[in-house]
């Protein structure tokens, strides 16, 4: 066998009391694209961040090429040495513009600025983003798109091993299908990709070997021959619960008109019931999104009525008082307070409602974070530890539970969210949000994934160009008619 590009030995790393990697080890070989899975908090990202230089462990050794790597203080050496990473959230400029960022603290910046254009427009068009402009400030993209700008930054400069944490979480199949394709061809050219994902099937289609963790340990380090969706099942977690079970009916208990919301478009006036969970389904960057936005008053122009009055929420806060709750696609951009512990996080909007003549009853603010802990097991760190120590899929459960958990809402809007939370997690969240519609909550859910809106609605409309298609769930492949009515 070839020698690896990278190699981890005997890696330990703790936080506190959390023994986030447990002495192991992992090679990575020239053309071979790993998924690493693992349960929220089971120290993939722990894993990535030290192969990367931004963690440094307790313990271990890190080669490059067989040449020895320090273990602190690595990670321009590391991105100098093509070891290269694309996080959850992209870590972009927002402020600068696309080709600015493709370039920015990477050897193009000191190359003349024709060449810089050239490298960047062929870092674009090789992700499949070539319809990006590289003028667009980035603050203006969607998040899919700022994920693949930043694809496109790794790949503008020598490139040995990229690792992708969750990459296609807020992808659309297209882009997705783009992606996998451009990981292929990564490989093919002698790079080794490291694909950490939740998604069981994209990493048995694309992945050539599997490794899980488990609390830190590696469980399963395979060759992808003959793996099937169950024994990856089994070897996340013996008691994990089943993938995709299915849609459950809601049993409804006293429905009120009140949270009635109809939403007049230019072609059509379309309707969403008090207890059902109704999906907005379109491509990536389509209009389910938008619709999300206006209905919590984030853009103007929106045509609804919500109960008998008309509804038009002058922003945020008009909305929330109104008793309608978002949980935007881009959790940690847009909900989530970096140095605050994840108890403050969780009951940020709501703590007036647990004081009392301006003193805070911790009392009940522990009993609630309690709660919403158990109700969607978000697990790692202390409830007064600061967010940023809990895993990324434990801090998405966080805004969920604020959302839905916390303060019951007469209208809920969710915006993809079940993207980043691993199997488990998932059935936790739609046992949740149908805990929501059954108590008389309007849920709207925006995704871009079909399984998603199979999962969690009753029925959906589907986006295709300016027109609503209504999607009933019947008798046929309710993903399947999803799919049929947007390529229709
Ligand atoms: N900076 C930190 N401080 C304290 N604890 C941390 C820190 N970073 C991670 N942890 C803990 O280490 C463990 C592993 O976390 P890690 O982020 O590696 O999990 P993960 O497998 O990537 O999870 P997810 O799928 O949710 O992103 C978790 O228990 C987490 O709470």
């Amino acid at each position: 066998m070839s020698t690896p590009i990278v190699s981890l030995e005997n890696v330990s790393v703790t936080f506190g009391a959390t023994r986030a990697l447990v002495d192991e080890s992992l090679h990575i070989y020239p053309g071979e694209i790993i998924g690493l899975l693992g349960h929220n908090g089971a120290g993939k990202s722990t894993l990535v961040n030290v192969a990367t230089g931004a963690v440094a462990p307790d313990r271990g050794v890190m080669t490059v090429d067989g040449h020895n790597m320090p273990l602190r203080g690595r990670p321009k050496a590391l991105e100098a040495a093509g070891i290269k990473v694309i996080h959850q959230e992209p870590s972009l400029a927002t402020n600068l513009r696309v080709g600015e960022n493709i370039c920015l603290a990477t050897p193009l910046e000191r190359r003349p600025k024709r060449e810089r254009k050239r490298v960047a427009a062929d870092a674009l068009a090789s992700v499949g983003a070539g319809s990006i402009s590289l003028k667009a400030p980035v603050g203006d993209l969607s998040f899919g798109q700022r994920q693949l700008v930043d694809i496109a930054r790794a790949h503008a400069t020598d490139l040995r091993v990229i690792f992708l944490d969750e990459p296609t979480a807020a992808l659309g199949k297209k882009e997705t299908t783009a992606l996998h394709g451009l990981l292929v061809e990564l490989a093919q050219s002698g790079k080794g990709v490291v694909y950490v994902s939740h998604r069981l099937k994209d990493v048995l289609e694309l992945c050539t070997r599997i490794v899980i963790l488990r609390e830190g340990r590696i469980v399963m380090d395979q060759e992808n021959v003959g793996i099937t969706a169950a024994a990856l099942t089994a070897a996340l977690s013996p008691s994990s619960a089943t993938p995709g079970a299915t849609h459950r009916a809601g049993e409804l208990g006293a429905i009120d008109d009140a949270a009635k919301l109809m939403v007049n478009t230019p072609h059509q006036t379309l309707g969403f019931e008090p207890g059902k969970v109704t999906g907005l389904f379109g491509m990536a960057g389509d209009r389910q999104f938008d619709l999300l936005e206006s209905l919590y008053g984030l853009s103007r122009g929106v045509d609804a009525t919500l109960g008998d009055a008309r509804f038009a929420p002058s922003g945020p806060r008009a909305a929330v008082r109104a008793g309608v709750h978002y949980v935007s696609a881009d959790r940690e951009r847009d909900s989530l307070i970096d140095g605050m512990s994840a108890r403050d996080n969780l009951l940020l909007p709501w703590l007036k409602q647990f004081s009392r003549f301006g003193v805070i009853s911790n009392r009940r603010v522990r009993r609630t974070y309690d709660a919403s802990r158990d109700e969607l097991s978000i697990r790692g760190a202390r409830d007064i530890d600061n967010i940023s120590s809990f895993s990324g899929g434990n801090r998405q459960k966080v805004v969920i539970a604020r959302w839905m958990l916390v303060s019951r809402p007469r209208l809920l809007l969710l915006a993809q969210p079940t993207q980043g939370v691993d199997v488990s997690a998932r059935q936790e969240i739609a046992t949740a949000v149908r805990a929501a519609a059954s108590a008389g909550v309007t849920v709207v859910v925006a995704s871009a994934e079909s399984d998603e809106i199979d999962l969690l609605c009753d029925s959906a409309y589907v986006c295709r160009s300016e027109e609503w298609r209504p999607v009933p769930r019947g008798v046929r492949d309710f993903q399947e008619q999803l799919l049929a009515a947007l390529l229709a």
